[in-house]
C-alpha cells in the first residue's frame, strides 16, 4: 500500500548538510498498523512527511497504491493526498473555529455538498466519541479530546491511509491509552492502514503489527513486532525493548551476582512460562536458578514477559545450561559483565 523505495533526504542549512534520510526503504501492507520508532533526530518526522510529500525526498520513490507520488503533477498530487489523512502531536486545530467547523471547513474546500458535509461531521464525531462537543471551541477541550477532533477531521475525508506523527506524545498515560484504542478501532472497523512514528516503545507494543527502528537517518532493523521484541538484534533496539521492563539492578549487585554465576534475561510470549525450564536446568546441571525480577506486559493483546534470573554455578555449568535452554528454543540473553 505504501512503499518507500531508497529514500534520501538531505537538508542544506546554514550549519551545513544534514542527511535526515539515508537509503530508507520500507513497505506498509494494506490494513496493517506499522510503527517507526527512534530517538530524537533519527529522521522519523522527515520520513513520515515524505509519505504525503509535505517533505520532498532528495532521491527515491514514494509509492502509494503503486503510484509514485514524486512523479505527479500538483493537481494529481492533491487528489492522491486525499487518500492520506494525517494527525500530529500538536493537533493543528483552528482555535477560532468550533469543533464542527474544524471538520467542516476543510471538507467545504473539497466542494462536497452541505448535506454531505453535515453527515460526515456527525458520523466521524460519533466514531471518535465526541458528538456532544460540536459547538465547543478547541480551548474548551482536553488534549485527548483535541486529538479526537483531529482524528475525526482526518477521517472525514475518508482516507485509506492515516499517518500519525507522534499523536500521543503530548498526552498523559491514560489519555494515550484511549487514543491508541481509538487507532486500533479505526484500523479494525474502518480498515484504514496506519503508519505512525513514535519515540515510545509502549506505543509500538500496544498497536503495531510491524515496526522499523531508525537511527541516524537509517532503518537499522525492521520486522514483525513480536520478532523485534523477542529477538532484538541491534543495541538501540535492545534498549527500546528493555525500556518496557523495569529490571533495575545496581551495578554493585550485578557484579556481586556475576562473581558467583551469570545473570540472564528470558523473554516469553503468549501463555508459556519458563518455570519448567528453570526446574529442568537445576536438575540437569550443577546450577541454581534464582528469579531476580519478573515483568509482564502485552504485545497487541498477547502476554509478553521478561524474567531476570541469576544462574549460580561455575562458568562451565552455567554456559552448558544456557546452551541447553537455547537449544530448547527459549529466548535467553546473557547480561554482560559490569
Ligand atoms: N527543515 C530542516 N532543515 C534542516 N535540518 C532539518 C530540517 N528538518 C529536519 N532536519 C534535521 O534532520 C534530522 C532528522 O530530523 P527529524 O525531525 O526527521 O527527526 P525525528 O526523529 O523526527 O526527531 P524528533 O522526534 O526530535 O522530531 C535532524 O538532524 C534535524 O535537525
Amino acid at each position: 500500500m505504501i512503499k518507500l523505495d531508497h529514500l534520501e533526504k538531505t537538508f542544506i542549512s546554514k550549519k551545513g548538510k544534514v542527511e535526515a534520510l539515508r537509503d530508507v526503504s520500507l513497505e506498509v501492507q494494506k490494513g496493517e498498523i506499522y510503527g517507526v520508532i527512534g530517538y530524537s533526530g533519527a529522521g522519523k518526522s522527515t520520513l513520515i512527511r515524505c509519505v504525503n510529500l509535505l517533505e520532498r525526498p532528495s532521491k527515491g520513490m514514494v509509492l502509494v497504491d503503486g503510484t509514485d507520488l514524486t512523479s505527479l503533477s500538483s493537481q494529481k498530487l492533491l487528489l492522491a493526498r486525499r487518500k492520506i489523512g494525517m494527525i500530529f502531536q500538536g493537533f493543528n486545530l483552528l482555535k477560532t473555529a468550533t469543533v464542527y467547523d474544524n471538520i467542516a471547513i476543510p471538507l467545504r474546500l473539497t466542494g462536497l455538498p452541505k448535506s454531505k458535509i453535515d453527515e460526515r461531521v456527525k458520523k466521524y464525531l460519533s466514531i471518535v466519541g465526541l458528538n456532544d462537543k460540536t459547538d465547543a471551541f478547541p480551548a474548551q477541550l482536553s488534549g485527548g479530546q483535541k486529538q479526537r477532533v483531529a482524528i475525526a477531521r482526518a477521517l472525514s475525508h475518508e482516507p485509506e491511509i492515516l499517518l500519525s506523527d507522534e499523536a500521543t506524545s503530548a498526552l498523559d498515560p491514560d489519555t494515550t491509552e484511549s487514543i491508541l484504542d481509538l487507532l486500533l478501532k479505526i484500523n479494525e472497523e474502518l480498515g484504514i492502514t496506519i503508519l505512525l512514528i513514535t519515540h515510545e516503545m509502549h506505543v509500538i507494543q500496544r498497536v503495531c503489527d510491524r515496526v522499523a527502528v531508525m537511527e541516524n537517518g537509517k532503518i537499522i532493523e525492521q520486522g514483525k513486532t513480536v520478532d523485534i521484541f523477542t529477538r532484538p538484534k541491534e543495541e538501540t533496539t535492545q534498549k527500546f525493548v528493555n525500556s518496557l521492563f523495569n529490571h533495575q539492578l545496581t551495578d554493585e549487585i550485578t557484579r556481586t551476582l556475576q562473581d558467583s554465576g551469570k545473570i540472564v534475561s528470558f523473554k516469553y510470549i503468549g501463555s508459556s512460562s519458563n518455570d519448567p525450564a528453570l526446574a529442568t536446568i537445576s536438575k540437569k546441571f550443577d546450577v541454581y536458578p534464582n528469579i531476580l525480577s519478573g515483568n509482564i506486559t502485552q504485545l497487541k493483546g498477547i502476554p509478553f514477559g521478561s524474567l531476570l534470573v541469576h544462574l549460580k554455578g561455575s562458568i562451565e555449568e552455567t554456559d552448558k545450561s544456557i546452551q541447553y535452554l537455547k537449544e530448547q528454543g527459549i529466548i535467553i540473553e546473557e547480561v554482560p559483565r559490569r
